[in-house]
């Protein structure tokens, strides 16, 4: 590099002297210019470091199994990778493989127009869950009863044929719903400046093989380009421009008054409005897109290495207000790591509460956000949490329930903590 700046210095001040020299000079200045150029491309090359161009992005790919830049001295701008269909690990939307899918969590709401909010396990046998619940069920009705069991074999139907039901809708949305904006395609200007140079601060810090260095922490990031640590584990950082916000927003609002009611069905047991976003066709060119290049080397520099191997996610809207939701109880996700992206703003209440790990009885004091547009929260799907009424207007998220394999594979299931059998 030393070699560099000397012909740098050289070819400028060379350039320079023109002026007092005369013409016998420009030759000088021209030859240096031509050397600096020539030896600049050759060490740019040695290095690995030719900006932009596409077949920069592959050799990222080759890189990193997450599709990420490596390389000492690197020290491009962030960008988005393309994720090629034949890109092996982002696989979008799989179908759960534990087998708590279908025995846990199940949430009753209300009872006989009576609010209950009570989560509990079903595995389809009506007698066995009167057992098990006994003390529960001496504060219900028989009528009462008889509506928790069929609302239990309902939510059981509907997870056991889960899978092909969404495929079918996607199927239909894609036939039958037209688009009004181009949403579904991200592109590096829906981004926010911030998380943008988050990104490139992570990148810098990637040594040859394309990891974080094991001292990379979470607390040497935190204040870069505004990221807020809320709690220790739960972030807070700008994702999406206004802009970006206000055109997903356009397309989904439309989505919701021209889709029939059969395209939009509830996403899980609690959220009774919202859509899938994978059944929007949103899977390869917006959520894959975003775990590859966002999620995993964020979730690596914030939670570290064994969480950054994230290939698989449910992603969806919640929405609240006068024709939608108005709150969400208290429960944890089904995922690893949530990403809870706010894209509206004209709406009051609506917070976001955190009561601590859910392997441990909810705390007392939560901590709680507000949620701003475009904001991402970002937090291990496991902790408790809720949103608070809305009281005012509406409120869109996108969530993305972020899993791993291999995660699953190794440490246990997001949901009920037992390794999952491969499959
Ligand atoms: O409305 C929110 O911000 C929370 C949504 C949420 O926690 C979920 O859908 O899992
Ligand atoms: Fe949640």
């Amino acid at each position: 590099m030393d070699v560099l700046w000397w012909w740098v210095e050289r070819a400028v001040r060379a350039v320079s002297d023109v002026g007092d020299s005369g013409n016998g000079m420009t030759w000088v200045a021209i030859a240096c210019l031509a050397a600096t150029a020539l030896l600049y491309v050759v060490l740019a090359a040695l290095l690995g470091n030719i900006a932009d161009g596409s077949s920069d992005d592959n050799k990222r790919r080759q890189r990193h199994p997450h599709g990420r830049g490596g390389g000492v001295l690197q020290s491009t701008s962030f960008k988005l990778v393309p994720v090629h269909p034949s890109y092996p690990a982002p696989r979008g939307q799989l179908v759960p493989q534990c087998q708590c899918f279908l025995t846990d969590n199940y949430f009753i709401d209300k009872l006989g127009g009576r609010e209950v909010r009570q989560h509990v396990s079903y595995n389809g046998d009506d007698e066995a869950f009167c057992k098990k619940n006994a003390r529960l069920l001496r504060s219900w009705t028989a009528d009462e009863l008889n509506e928790a069991l069929a609302i239990l074999r309902d939510e059981r139907a509907r997870r056991e044929h889960a899978a092909e039901r969404s495929k079918e809708r996607r199927e239909r949305i894609k036939a039958e719903y037209t688009f009004i904006t181009r949403c579904k395609e991200l592109q590096l200007h829906h981004l926010r400046p911030e998380i943008r140079s988050l990104m490139t601060a992570i990148e810098e810090t990637w040594t040859m093989d394309g990891r974080l260095p094991p001292t990379t922490n979470a607390q040497a990031l935190v204040g870069t380009a505004r990221l807020l640590e809320l709690s220790p584990g739960i972030y807070a950082v700008p994702m999406f421009t206004a802009k970006y916000c206000a055109e997903l927003e356009k397309e989904l609002s439309n989505f919701r008054h021209v889709a029939s009611k059969d395209l939009k069905q509830s996403i899980n047991s609690m959220n009774k409005h919202g859509v899938s976003l994978h059944e929007l066709g949103f899977t390869p060119t917006f959520s894959n897109v975003i775990m590859a290049s966002i999620a995993n080397p964020l979730v690596e520099a914030l939670y570290g290495a064994e969480f950054a191997t994230l290939d698989h996610h449910k992603c969806f809207t919640v929405e609240y207000g006068e024709k939608a939701d108005t709150d969400l109880s208290l429960h944890y996700d089904h995922s690893l790591i949530t990403f809870n992206i706010c894209i509206t703003s004209l709406f009051e209440g609506g917070d976001l509460q955190f009561f601590g790990d859910s392997r441990a009885a909810p705390r007392d004091t939560p901590v709680t956000w507000r949620h701003r547009c475009g904001w991402a929260v970002i937090h291990r799907g496991r902790g408790w949490h809720r949103a608070l009424p809305v009281r005012y207007g509406h409120r869109t998220n996108i969530i993305m329930w972020l899993r791993s394999r291999r995660h699953s594979r190794e440490v246990g299931c997001d949901m009920c903590g037992k390794p999952v059998v491969s499959k």
